[in-house]
């Protein structure tokens, strides 16, 4: 191998490395909201309030945009992101209600 290409394979692989400390981050950072969701799933079901709270939601989406624009981050896919957790997390929240 060449210098340049030992060199592009190093840095890929530092690269691949930080990748997967992130995602690793990335997980469980998504465990620790879940269990505050699982929570607040469990209050909704017991004071019978409804599972989803639009009103809430705008407010995260909005925030989450201005954050994406700080760490240039696409505030779309950030927004896209945002609503597929929530989904999800409505979905578990009516299970509870069941
Ligand atoms: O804050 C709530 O009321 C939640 O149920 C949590 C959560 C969220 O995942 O952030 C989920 C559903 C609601 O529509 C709003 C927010």
């Amino acid at each position: 191998m060449t210098d340049t290409v030992t060199r592009a394979a190093e840095v890929l692989k530092e690269h691949r490395e930080s990748i997967d400390r992130l995602d690793a981050i990335l997980v469980y950072t998504l465990g620790e909201r879940f269990k505050h969701t699982q929570a607040v799933g469990v209050l909704k079901a017991n004071h019978e309030l409804p599972p989803s709270d639009p009103a809430r939601e705008a407010s995260q989406i909005e925030r989450l945009e201005d954050l994406a624009q700080r760490a240039n981050l696409d505030p779309e896919f950030a927004k896209k992101f945002l609503n597929f957790i929530i989904s999800e997390v409505i979905q578990h929240h009516k299970k509870h209600q069941e």
